[in-house]
């Protein structure tokens, strides 16, 4: 149940091709993250995977069944995105059981699937309020459940938690993670959160312009990207590059990561002037002035007082680096 195969999916609006030739396997059961940049066509392909918006090209296999020509609402995905669309007059429980109404199902059945659904939310208390009594939360919350109560072959996810503020996000998340595990169902999920896509996801998918740049486990991206965009994509504070021949190094640009450039007063490889120093309670982000290399950014555990305009000296770890070559290919 829920396994699904895209295959040489294209998609243009007017004469612009939006999405490039997409192919991926995803597992029945796998909870896949898509990743890019404002506008490489996240949004676009996982509505076209629910039905949302027409193939141009390619087909979409859910559970062995084509169904590119297929409606949405036989698609059996369920759906969560941004905003909840939820009902306004109609309470909690009515909003949760409407799918399951329209379909003719018999009442103490849809009763016993919405309570089901509410348990696992906790949103037991809030059953017979309607969605303007409720938290931006809660409401997410409610709109999850929507879907759940479906028994969907698979779940799409466009941005659910972007509306909600820091604390509930993170309760969000971690709820959506727990809810993976106990229905055991094929997820699909786009974010731009970099926390969200490493935590949530048995794979990420990056995409750039329309096509897939790598795809693989959220450790696997980051210790062992395949080129410059998914290097400094994955990861935050991003990948420092590198001019290699600056270094005497053969590779056109070298990577390392914030955290793997050692700072000192006493000096090092590449000589530099503090330019911002960020402290985060418990780590530190400075920002440092280098030549030729430009603003280099060090990441260091714990509180320090480095200035801004000191000179310091920067120190990649050697065990550390990754080379790239000059069309930001990986030399392994
Ligand atoms: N209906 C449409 N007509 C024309 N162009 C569209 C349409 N929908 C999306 N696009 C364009 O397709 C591109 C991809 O949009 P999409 O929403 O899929 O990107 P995204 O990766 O989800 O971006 P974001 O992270 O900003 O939400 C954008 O350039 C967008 O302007």
């Amino acid at each position: 149940m829920g396994a699904l195969q895209l295959q040489g999916l294209r998609k243009s609006f007017g004469k612009t091709e939006i999405i490039k030739g997409v192919d991926l396997s995803v597992q029945d059961g796998e909870f896949v993250v898509f990743v890019g940049p404002s506008g490489c066509g996240k949004s676009t392909l996982l509505r076209m995977i629910a039905g949302l918006e027409d193939v141009t090209t390619g087909t979409v296999v859910l559970d062995g069944e084509d169904v590119t020509n297929v409606a949405p609402a036989r698609r059996g995905i369920a759906m969560v995105f941004q905003t909840y669309a939820l009902y306004p007059h109609l309470t909690v429980r009515d909003n949760m059981g409407l799918a399951l109404k329209q379909a003719g199902t018999p009442r103490a059945e849809i009763a016993r699937d919405v309570d089901r659904a509410s348990t696992m939310l906790a949103l037991d208390p809030y059953l017979d309020r309607r969605p303007a009594e409720l938290s931006g939360g809660q409401r997410q919350r409610v709109a999850i459940g929507r879907a759940i109560v479906r028994t969907p072959k698979l779940f799409v996810f466009d941005e659910p938690l972007s509306n909600l503020d820091a604390a509930l996000r993170v309760a969000t998340r971690i709820e959506i993670a727990r809810l993976h595990r106990e229905l055991g169902a094929t997820m699909i999920y786009v974010t731009h959160d970099q926390v969200e896509a490493m935590t949530l996801a048995d794979r990420i998918v990056v995409l750039r312009a329309g096509e897939v740049e790598q795809v693989g486990a959220p450790m696997e991206l980051y210790n062992d990207p395949d080129n410059t965009f998914v290097a400094g994509f994955i990861g935050s504070p991003k990948m420092n590059f590198l001019k290699g021949a600056a270094l005497g190094d053969r590779a056109d640009t070298v990577g390392i990561r914030p955290e793997h450039l050692a700072i000192s007063r006493e000096g090092g490889t590449i000589p530099g002037t503090v330019s911002h120093v960020e402290k985060l309670g418990g780590e530190t982000l400075v920002y440092v002035r280098t030549e030729p290399h430009g603003l280099l950014t060090v990441r260091l555990f714990g509180e320090h007082d480095f200035a801004v305009d000191e000179s310091v000296g920067l120190t990649p770890d050697a065990t550390r680096v990754f080379r790239f070559d000059a069309s930001g290919r990986r030399l392994r």
